[in-house]
């Protein structure tokens, strides 16, 4: 790609992206600026990834073409603030943050401007990212795919309508949280029934991993591949009679609707 990308804020998810998009080689690692107030922040960064860093978010913005804003949403609105007057209307701002919606971007940089909303996830590190993507009018339908190919250098993308983004916060922005507190609790029981630590992460996050990929792969309901590992009389289905007892799935659901609940309240 025949840019340069900058990011305001490098912290976990910037991190986790712009590993990605260098282990990708979708740009060379010179022609990524980053930015952030945490100098020992910067000095990591550049030593991992070999990329320009800047405490002056200013900088970043007059030397890249797409801008990444990656701060967090309380503070997001005062960086707006403060490069907007560098914000032409060739530049592409790329917003990463829970409860910023184009409109409240717009308010700020004027609705003359070309904004990208998404939602990433961490995974992104290890190229396995999830991301959805909505624009404004301002960004022809090449733009977007432009910018698509930054998201998909990490992962997979869709595009959504704007009104999609909280359930994609739930379901993958935030999801990562949960699933790494089902392969700790996996691996605790491991370690209760005597086997190492480093062991029990290995079998817990690789069952994890399979597992998605088979429902990815395969075609086939959930339930059925589920169905397919419970022999009659076995051990996985007292296993599953256990979870269905305690909740699992109630638990899932209900705390992925308080989530999705905060990311609309933060919207507004
Ligand atoms: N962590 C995650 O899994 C995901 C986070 N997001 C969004 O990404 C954004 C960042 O979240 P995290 O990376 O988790 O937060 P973080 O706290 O790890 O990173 C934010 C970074 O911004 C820096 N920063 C603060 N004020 C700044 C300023 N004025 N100029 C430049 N840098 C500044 C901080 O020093 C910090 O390094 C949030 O808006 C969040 O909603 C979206 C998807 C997933
Ligand atoms: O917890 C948060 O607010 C952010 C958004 C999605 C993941 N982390």
């Amino acid at each position: 790609m025949n840019k340069t990308i900058g990011f305001i804020g490098s912290g976990n998810m910037a991190k986790a992206m712009i590993g990605g998009i260098v282990k990708s080689k979708l740009v060379p690692s010179n022609k990524i600026n980053v930015s952030d107030l945490n100098q020992d922040t910067l000095n990591k960064v550049n030593a991992e990834f070999n990329v320009n860093t800047s405490t002056d978010s200013r900088d970043v913005v007059e030397k890249s073409d797409i801008v990444i804003v990656a701060v967090k949403p309380n503070v997001y609105d005062l960086v707006l603030e403060s490069v907007k007057d560098l914000i032409d209307n060739n530049k592409i701002i790329v917003t990463i943050a829970a409860g910023k919606t184009i409109a409240s971007i717009e308010n700020i940089i004027g609705n003359d401007k070309k904004i990208v909303r998404t939602m990433p996830n961490t995974p992104a590190l290890v190229n396995e990212g999830m991301s959805a993507l909505c624009k404004n009018k301002n960004i022809s339908n090449d733009e977007l795919d432009t910018v698509k190919s930054i998201f998909d250098s990490f992962g997979k993308s869709e595009v959504v309508s704007e009104n999609m983004i909280d359930a994609v916060i739930g379901v993958s922005g935030s999801a990562p949280a949960y699933v790494f507190m089902f392969i700790e609790a996996m691996a605790d029981a491991a370690v209760s029934a005597g086997m190492s630590r480093p062991q029990a992460y290995k079998f817990a996050s690789q069952a994890v991993m399979g597992s998605a990929k088979m429902v990815l792969e395969s075609g086939k309901h959930p339930g059925e591949l589920k169905d397919m590992v419970c022999s009659p009389g076995g051990t996985t289905i007292e296993a599953v009679k256990t979870l269905e007892e305690k909740g699992l799935r109630n638990a899932v659901i209900k705390a992925m609707e308080n989530c999705i609940k905060k990311s609309q309240e933060m919207n507004k």
